[in-house]
């Protein structure tokens, strides 16, 4: 069960610091990240040499951004120079000496050698700091025997009672009951869907009617608070500009004096304290843009509108200068809190927070913020046909795409979901999958099994064996039909259900249309549905069986009008019909008679093509 754990690596080596040597330690253990944890970040990488001042320092400024785990490579022997145990213990709360023991363990199995490691292993404030030998080879062992600890290590570190609690439900093995459900003998199975087919505008209703907006809040670092939904009322606690600040390069001046000559009493620059000294009607203080306004100074004339009138003996300085427009009383000076008043209302409760957004954040002093909590989402695929893209594929066999298409579609939207992995088109397997994917988030995704097969048994373990009620199970659209929600309690927690099918077309489009809005509805956005145009088509539709069908395409506006054309056969397994489109076109299941003139219901999912 992937939680998002952020990682930084750090390669310790003089040699590849100073270039001598290329740093393949460091990229190959970043590559066994990104392929064990494939929801994981790592956000630092560096390369340093064994020097201890430089490991600790750069450990700890890690650290001070609350990395989940920092990697080191490098520096663990025996040689004078290899100091990254002592940089790393110097730096520790709290050592983890079992991690050191389960890699030396390993590692004398495959080299003697491997008893002059010494590496050190431990927690500081939350993050945990692991040293791997340096060469590559050792590093990859060494990560793979103790990666599978990470993230329950990460969990316990950041008291994350319900990984915990996951991790050892499934140590305890409180998942493993076998199914209620039998696969049912085909002489038994269901000849006509007992599921009745809902619109789709209906079937997005019943979803909504089933969320409850989060009350719940969390507070954050306004670094990670990009597009969250705001929870408070955000009041400046100072002015801005705090200070009489100059908006040009010039002189600042007394207007009433008119044009003409100022001896140049001294230069402020911005950052510099404010001269309190009053300024004479014939004085002139050099100043920059952002710089304090000496005290009487009433204009800035910017520097363009002066000429230099005489400099010091010793030639070096300005000793005069002549202004040759007449001041204006007030030009070019930002009073204190002209742009931000203080103890003004900036920013308001349900914003969804932008760059900008964050930037006012930090203008006014916040270093974390209220916002709306985010619900867990867990997507799970279904298939005994699926493999993992790394691997090879047998016969019958063909990649797991939807759950990665998944996982970054929902990240595109600013959603993280984990992977919660493959199951067996069998009960039990289902079964131990939903009860895992159940424990740790608020609401699976399931693609695959949700259609009239012998073995689309989603629909029959969610009511069997965990008590659902399915809203719908089939919506009237192509592609989608066999759409599922349910809602379920599981230990005392409500949690929201979707069933998408397997075709990967069919599980895009439907997250499009009923997993973001919910998604969005839950974290308390105001606009929770996609933008709506009306656009021409630019070829004819392919031929529906009487379904509304959802048409991928890249839409252009030009002329003031929408077109959109179509991005190739639309069937419902071809992903990359998705490739490129940033529309869906809402051709009606009664659609007769193509015309170039009709416009369509065109939804926008992603920046519009020019
Ligand atoms: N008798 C009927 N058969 C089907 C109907 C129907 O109404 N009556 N509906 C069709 C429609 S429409 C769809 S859509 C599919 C949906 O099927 P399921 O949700 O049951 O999905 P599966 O049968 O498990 O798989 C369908 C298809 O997708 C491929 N797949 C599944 N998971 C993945 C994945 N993770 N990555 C990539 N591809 C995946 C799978 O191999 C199948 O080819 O049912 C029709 N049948
Ligand atoms: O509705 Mo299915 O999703 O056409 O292929
Ligand atoms: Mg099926």
């Amino acid at each position: 069960m992937d939680k998002q754990i952020t990682f930084g690596v750090l390669t310790v080596s003089d040699s590849c610091y100073k270039g001598i040597k290329q740093d393949l330690a460091g990229p190959a253990l970043c590559q066994e990240i990104d392929n064990k944890f494939p929801t994981s970040k790592v956000l630092f990488q560096e390369i340093v040499p064994d020097e201890q001042k430089q490991i600790e320092h750069t450990l700890l400024s890690w650290c001070l951004q609350e990395l989940n785990v920092i990697i080191t490579t490098g520096g663990t022997g025996c040689s004078p120079r290899d100091v990254t145990p002592e940089a790393t213990k110097a730096i520790l709360e709290k050592e983890v000496p079992g991690i050191a023991q389960v890699m030396l363990s390993n590692s004398l199995a495959i080299t003697p050698k491997a008893m002059l490691s010494r590496s050190a292993c431990g927690i500081r404030n939350k993050t945990l700091i692991i040293n791997l030998p340096g060469s590559t080879k050792g590093a990859r062992e060494c990560f793979s025997f103790i990666s599978s600890s990470i993230p329950h290590a990460v969990a316990l570190i950041n008291d994350d009672v319900i990984s915990v609690t996951t991790e050892h439900i499934l140590i305890q093995g409180e998942c493993s009951e076998p199914s209620k459900v039998s696969t049912n003998a085909p002489i038994n199975r269901d000849r006509r869907s007992p599921y009745p087919l809902k619109e789709v505008d209906e079937a997005l209703e019943i979803i909504l009617q089933e969320c409850s907006p989060t009350a719940e809040i969390e507070q954050i670092r306004i670094e990670n608070a990009l597009h969250r939904v705001l929870a408070e009322d955000i009041y400046s606690k100072d002015p801005l500009p705090p200070f009489r600040a100059s908006i040009k390069d010039g002189y600042a001046v007394r207007a009433k004096a008119g044009s003409g000559i100022r001896i140049v009493r001294a230069s402020v620059a911005a950052g510099d304290q404010p001269n309190s000294l009053p300024l004479n009607y014939d004085e002139a203080v050099r100043i920059s843009t952002g710089a304090p306004l000496p005290d009487g100074a009433d204009a800035v004339v910017q520097v363009e509108d002066t000429e230099l009138a005489a400099v010091t003996p010793d030639g070096n300085e300005e000793l005069k200068i002549n202004l040759l427009v007449e001041p204006v009383l007030g030009q070019d000076i930002r009073e204190v809190g002209t742009d931000i008043p203080v103890n003004s209302k900036v920013l308001s409760k349900k914003d969804v927070l932008s760059a900008s957004h964050i930037g006012v954040l930090a203008t006014v002093g916040y270093t974390k913020v209220k916002v709306f909590r985010q619900n867990s989402i867990g997507i799970l695929s279904t298939g005994n046909e699926l493999r993992s893209h790394h691997d090879t594929l047998g016969p019958g066999q063909i990649r797991d795409s939807n759950k990665l298409t998944l996982i970054n579609l929902l990240r595109q939207y600013n959603y993280n979901a984990s992977d919660c992995g493959v199951a067996k088109d069998e009960p039990t397997s289902l079964k131990n999958a939903l009860c895992k994917a159940l424990s740790a988030n608020d609401i699976v995704i399931t693609t695959g099994g949700v259609s009239m097969g012998e073995f689309d048994l989603i629909k029959k373990v969610l009511v069997s064996d965990f008590g659902a009620l399915i809203h719908f199970g089939r919506v009237n659209m192509k592609p989608g039909k066999p759409t599922t929600f349910a809602t379920l309690h599981f230990r005392n927690k409500r949690k929201l259900v979707f069933g998408l099918p397997g075709n990967p077309v069919s599980a895009c489009v439907t997250s499009l249309l009923f997993v973001i809005p919910c998604l969005k509805f839950l974290e308390r956005r105001n606009k929770y549905k996609f933008p709506v145009v009306q656009s021409f088509l630019t070829t004819e539709p392919p031929k529906s069986d009487g379904r509304p069908s959802y048409l991928r395409a890249e839409v252009k506006f030009s002329n003031g009008s929408f077109s959109a054309t179509t991005t190739g056969n639309q069937m419902s397994s071809r992903i990359n019909s998705l490739v490129g489109a940033n529309g869906l076109v809402l051709v009606p299941g009664n659609y007769k008679q193509y015309s170039q003139y009709e416009t369509f219901h065109t939804i926008l999912i992603g920046d519009l093509i020019d």
